[in-house]
């Protein structure tokens, strides 16, 4: 199993700069990569990578995307003078020519295809490129947005080519829509490109009316290509005009906070659980290519958006359990110094395995956004199964320009310069990882190669007394059993062992999960944490759930669960589960994942106590996912000896990516059915579950 994070990047793609005065311009300059670069140096996050060097893209490699007059033109810059530099470059739209761009961008490209090698060749599990000129606006003959060739694009065409792989997704994060990219795929099947961008109904750059969501690609390419627009911009009524003659640097601000309007992580997760991850788990791409541009991180100057630097360790996080963990990442955009830097720390800790950090205050999704949720569900409602139940009732037609009042752009450009004086957000916590990832307790005899890695743990059997003190249980003959009493106190020495941050964390075989998931939620409630989410995979739930929130549980069962008001008790019955993979799934991404982000909790306990309800990939992928909380403390108690489960869980909760799905048929409907109820009935308590605005039940 290839592992390892490989970590491009070159001074030379810092060589070169705007020579004129161009205000469109001026923020991409070359101390994006060195603030980004020494970031993660000082957080000792590059010492911890695989070097790559980078190399000069070859003609050929360059013309899988690009004309050969287009390649020949741009061949001519390294000998312009600056006047032919800025005649050359006025053919194109918001981009710069540089003696030594040419050069730059062969080497923009040469580093992404070496990343892409290194993974495909199993040399390093994942990695990033820390390049410029970033290359997703750039097309066949077009230099755009600072872009001259479309790195990202001749990755894509390359890995196919060169590793004869059929499914590439391209996930591209950054605020712009890459138009480049687009273009470029959206007659092809086999790469699905996903973008969410700045849009304000075709008010913000690049003004195409091909970026909005009812672009889903074309013939052979029907579905494959997704389009999330944010809509949502700052409304600046005449009035505020008045406002702002008297405005002074307070009231500026203020007036700023209440039109503060960029999207915000509840934004960002509610658009991976209801619309990308569920069709990139249909699709089960053999790589990701990420275009990650950190524009759409807070404080941006053209992005304006509200989202946090850790929100990127998230997204990041949630795709490495895709395509074998096969991930290519590749830098876009971003010109906030600070928060570009950030947010690159935070996306090359995650894809290092270090647990990713605990997101609060999420909320729900804006109105806007949830809009564009159910528009693009709606418009891929007949692509992908995934939709199929969906409730869409298709949102306002697309292209609709909405009664918007013009902008002031005297008033937005004081706006603007005031907003960027005032942005300013919390450095991200630190995300220790314990010494040791995963602790094992389990009976004698158990041995398996993958669990020799794990910290074997052995606790000393509680004694009755003992047992009627921690555990607040009716006394059950059970209790008297050596082996359940060896069992508690096992779990017991794990719990400690990361509460005292020793290890991340752990796994523990049981005789009996039931008396175990009761006894691991009491300790932890009184030790750990003051919020467990619950994970039970069986039919008889262990515990009697207070309302008081401390604890949620979260039932996936098979028989028909009791009727329940609770919103910390959410029973989803799934019939056929274990055959039916797409309704698990189905489950986890609209209902579970939301509802965890939504908790919060401080940690984590996943409970097989039916081996039979899920096969053991589709465990081994929800173990993964669920170490996105908590800070990765995970403790699976799993009951019985399935050998299988025992493996891929240790293997899981060590970090090795789980095996792809595969391809997915459509979910069972009345699997469908059930959730959506249960997510109908929860959405109000808890918003990250909503996928559709109000006026749309
Ligand atoms: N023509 C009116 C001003 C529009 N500004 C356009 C800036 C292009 C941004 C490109 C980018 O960030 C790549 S990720
Ligand atoms: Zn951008």
């Amino acid at each position: 199993m290839a592992s390892g994070t490989a970590l491009l990047y070159d001074e030379e793609m810092t060589r070169y700069k705007l020579l004129w005065v161009d205000p469109a311009c001026k923020i991409e300059v070359p101390e994006r990569l060195t603030v980004s670069w020494e970031a993660l140096h000082n957080a000792g996050l590059s010492g911890r990578c695989i070097p790559l060097p980078v190399r000069q893209a070859t003609e050929e490699e360059i013309l899988l995307a690009h004309s050969q007059e287009y390649l020949e033109a741009v061949k001519k810059t390294p000998d312009m003078s600056l006047e032919e530099l800025m005649t050359f470059t006025q053919q194109y739209g918001d981009v710069y020519f540089h003696p030594n761009i040419y050069h730059c961008a062969k080497l923009a490209v040469g580093a992404s295809l070496q990343l892409v090698d290194a993974v495909m060749t199993g040399k390093v599990r994942n990695g990033l490129a820390l390049v410029r000129p970033p290359g997703h606006h750039s097309q066949r003959s077009e230099a755009s947005g600072f872009c001259v060739f479309n790195n990202v694009a001749i990755a894509a065409l390359y890995a196919k080519k060169h590793f004869k792989i059929q499914r590439v997704l391209i996930v591209d994060w950054d605020i712009h829509h890459g138009q480049g990219l687009q273009y470029c795929f959206e007659e092809d099947p086999q790469v699905l490109y996903f973008s969410w961008h700045r849009y304000e109904h075709q008010r913000f750059w690049p003004n195409l009316r091909e970026s909005d969501f009812d672009s889903v690609g074309k013939g052979m390419g029907a579905g494959f290509n997704i389009n999330l627009p944010w809509n949502k911009a700052r409304l600046m009524a005449p009035y505020f005009r008045g406002l702002l003659e008297h405005c002074d640097q307070k009231c500026l601000t203020w007036l700023l906070a209440s039109l503060q309007v960029g999207m915000d992580s509840s934004d960002y997760l509610s658009v991976f659980f209801h619309v990308l991850l569920p069709v990139a788990y249909e699709f089960n791409p053999e790589l990701i290519l990420v275009s990650a541009g950190f524009d759409s991180a807070v404080g941006d100057p053209e992005g304006h958006m509200c989202a946090t630097p850790e929100i990127f360790g998230h997204l990041t996080h949630l795709l490495m359990s895709l395509a074998g963990g096969r991930l290519c990442a590749v830098l876009e955009g971003g010109y906030n110094l600070t928060s570009l830097a950030q947010s690159v720390c935070q996306t090359v800790q995650t894809l290092l395995g270090d647990p990713p950090s605990r997101i609060s205050g999420l909320s729900s999704p804006c109105e806007s956004a949830l809009e564009s949720i159910q528009s693009v569900r709606a418009a891929h409602q007949q692509y992908w199964v995934c939709f199929k139940n969906a409730d869409v009732s298709l949102w306002p037609d697309p292209g609709t320009k909405c009664s918007r009042l013009e902008g002031d752009t005297q008033a937005e450009e004081a706006l603007k310069e005031g907003e960027m004086r005032e942005i300013v957000w919390p450095e991200p916590p630190s995300r220790l990882a314990p010494p040791i990832r995963t602790g094992v307790t389990l009976p004698a005899g158990l041995e398996d190669d993958v669990l020799t890695s794990c910290f074997r743990v052995t606790g000393i059997p509680l004694t009755p007394n003992q047992v009627a003190k921690e555990l607040w249980h009716p006394a059950v003959p059970e209790l008297k059993d050596e082996k359940v009493l060896q069992s508690l106190g096992d779990i017991l020495s794990l719990l400690k062992e990361i509460e005292k941050k020793e290890v991340r964390n752990g796994l523990a075989v049981v005789p009996n999960v039931s008396l175990a998931a009761t006894f691991g939620v009491q300790h932890a409630l009184t030790s750990l944490t003051d919020r467990v989410l619950l994970v039970f995979l069986g039919n008889e739930a262990p515990v009697e759930l207070q309302e008081d929130g401390r604890v949620m549980l979260i039932q996936l069962c098979s028989t028909e669960p009791v009727e329940t008001k609770s919103k910390f008790y959410v029973p989803i019955c799934l019939k056929k589960s274990s055959s039916d993979v797409a309704g698990f799934l189905h489950a986890v991404l609209s209902l579970l994942l939301p509802l965890a982000y939504g908790y919060d909790p401080g940690m984590i306990l996943a409970v097989m106590a039916d081996c039979s309800l899920v096969g053991a990939v589709a465990w081994a992928q929800l173990i993964g996912l669920l170490q996105s909380f908590a800070q990765g403390h995970t403790l699976a108690l799993i009951q019985g000896a399935e050998k299988e489960i025992i493996r891929v869980t240790a293997a899981s909760l060590l970090g090795e990516p789980a095996s792809t799905l595969g391809p997915l048929g459509p979910p069972l409907s009345e699997n469908v059915k059930a959730v959506e109820k249960e997510r109908q009935r929860l959405q109000t308590h808890w918003g990250l579950l909503q996928t559709t605005g109000e006026d749309h039940p």
